[in-house]
């Protein structure tokens, strides 16, 4: 190295500016002021689009949106707490916020809100312009088909009057209750008996999952898998549609073109969907087929699954639904009834099992109802639908569950046309407008300081009945013309469950378990519910 370029060097290491120093090395220098003049370039290019990009896409209602990455920086970052984080946001900025996901890739902007004035806008008053579109359908299209959960319009129309009637409550009365209390007898309490008799932790999210799965396929199919039995055999059908449901949510948390390119490659979760999928169809396809081979030789015409009632349906012109329908409607009624309201008795029971006091009372309204009966039914297990009507405590502990940890915890649709919620925020055409139940059940201004808590005496009217609240304030169950009609039949199976298992057994979370809930359409734990049950003392 010549003793030029060793005294430049010595410069820039001294921090001189060197292009003074070697005048000679025109080069070098140029070279310098090139790289330079690109730097700042590119500099400047970078700032504009920031400017720019924060101008256009500035967001008073919601978290910092990075260029290109949205708000997928934050949401990666609370993905383990997803709700809480929303509602924390959603507090923060008056009860809205606007995300902004994968904004390059596509229209991944949505509104989130929380302001029942907002869901009353979307749910019933301007119900028309939030839709469920066909980007909502592509997601589901393969399991729920043209199913009451994945239509609008005519066809939507025609669905909900012909399944609602099928809700009564004398349905459910001489229906679906009789099929619970028979389950609860020889299938739940039975493995719940022997767990509390060895002392064996048990994951209370999984038998609660595998109760559900029987008992929804017995109203709906008029078919028991016996997916709860000694041993949690494997059933085909129950783990198909558990890998189905699993696989089709994640959809929801996965920019479209992704799993559109695992779907046509058919690998990962899209592959297992495909596998899953064809078990479902098939079982399903089977039983509408051994069914109406049955009815039409006038064999179980007196059956009270729906899938028969369906089934016995004629039209004006005497045609009754079609393989089709009935595949679609009852996929719809399974996925409906089997994981919201498992996991809503989870929760429950989880709170239940972290607030003694609540037990106590609800024991005690349990063994006054019990007390009423007369003595050749008090060892009765289960309870009847009069019975279950006295459970006035209890409901309210339902309610409460549902309030903090609804099994649904958000609802979206997409808007037909550009419009302005009620607090001002506009939403684009064919943008996503979220409205989240977790938080409305977390806000002060609708509940009081005390929201966090878990209180079913809230629900009191002051004269020994239960409040009527709001479904824009308890959301759970939805509101407007698409709530949900198995609201009932949802509290059947609830309180059926926790008063034939908190009336004979206490239930304690194994020391240690931190409850967690996982990244899902529907409110489930992370790592179940491990519990121990201890029998009560007659
Ligand atoms: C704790 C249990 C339940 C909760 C929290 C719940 C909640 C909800 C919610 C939030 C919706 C609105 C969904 C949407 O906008 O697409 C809904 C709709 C619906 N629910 Fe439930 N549900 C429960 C149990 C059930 C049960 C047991 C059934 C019957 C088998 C049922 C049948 C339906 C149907 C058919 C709809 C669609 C209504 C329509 O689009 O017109 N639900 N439910």
């Amino acid at each position: 190295m010549s003793a030029e370029a060793m005294s430049c060097l010595t410069s820039i290491s001294n921090g001189t500016r060197f292009a003074n120093v070697c005048p000679e090395d025109v080069s070098f220098g140029r070279d310098w002021r090139s790289s330079g003049s690109t730097s700042l370039g590119l500099l400047l290019v970078v700032t504009v689009y920031i400017v720019f990009h924060q101008y256009k896409f500035r967001n008073p209602k919601g978290p910092w949106v990075w260029p290109i990455l949205g708000n997928m920086p934050d949401f990666i970052q609370n993905v383990h707490r997803l709700y809480d984080w929303m509602a924390e946001m959603q507090l923060e900025h008056g009860g809205t916020v606007d995300l902004t996901f994968f904004f390059p890739f596509g229209d991944l902007q949505k509104v989130n809100t929380a302001r029942p004035e907002n869901v009353e806008y979307i749910t019933q008053t301007h119900h028309e312009n939030f839709i469920k579109s066909d980007q909502n359908m592509d997601l589901f299209r393969e399991l729920l088909g043209h199913g009451i959960f994945n239509t609008n319009g005519e066809r939507w129309r025609i669905q909900r009057k012909i399944i609602a009637p099928m809700f009564t409550m004398v349905v459910l009365r001489e229906s679906t209750l009789p099929l619970l209390r028979s389950g609860l007898e020889t299938k739940l309490l039975p493995i719940v008996k022997e767990g509390a008799e060895t002392g064996m932790v048990m994951d209370l999210q999984q038998i609660l999952f595998r109760f559900g799965f029987d008992s929804v396929c017995g109203t709906v199919l008029g078919l028991d898998p016996k997916s709860l039995a000694k041993g949690f055999p494997s059933v085909p059908f129950a783990e198909a549609w558990d890998t189905v449901t699993s696989t089709n949510q994640e959809r929801c948390f996965t920019p479209k073109f992704i799993w559109q390119i695992k779907r046509a490659l058919q690998v990962g979760s899209e592959g297992r969907f495909l596998k899953a999928l064809k078990v479902v169809d098939e079982t399903i396809t089977k039983t509408i087929k051994a069914r109406r081979a049955q009815l039409e030789q006038g064999i179980g015409l007196e059956r009270l699954d729906l899938l028969t009632k369906f089934m016995k349906l004629s039209d004006e012109e005497g045609k009754s639904p079609d393989d089709q329908f009935l595949r679609d409607t009852t996929t719809n009624m399974l996925l409906a009834g089997r994981d919201t309201v498992s996991m809503q008795v989870n929760w429950f029971l989880w709170l239940v099992t972290q607030h003694p006091e609540v037990e106590a009372n609800i024991v005690k309204e349990l063994n006054e109802i019990k007390l009423q009966r007369s003595p050749e039914r008090q060892q009765d297990a289960t309870f009847s639908f009069v019975e279950l009507g006295k459970m006035t405590y209890l409901h309210a502990a339902l309610n409460e569950a549902a309030r903090l940890y609804p099994s649904l915890p958000w609802d979206f649709r997409f808007a037909v046309e550009d419009d302005v919620l009620p607090d001002g925020v506009k939403v684009k055409k064919d943008q996503g407008v979220i409205w989240s139940m977790y938080t409305m059940g977390r806000m002060p201004e609708l509940w009081g300081d005390d929201c966090l808590e878990f209180k079913p005496e809230r629900w009191f009217d002051g004269h020994g009945g239960l409040k009527t609240v709001s479904p824009l304030k308890f959301s759970a169950f939805s509101s407007g013309p698409r709530n949900c009609f198995g609201k009932d039949l949802a509290y059947l199976f609830m309180k059926s469950v926790s008063a034939a298992l908190l009336s004979q057994y206490s239930i304690q979370l194994a020391p240690g378990h931190k409850v967690q809930y996982a990244l899902s359409i529907i409110l489930l734990m992370e790592k179940g519910l491990p519990v121990t049950f201890h029998a009560r003392l007659k």
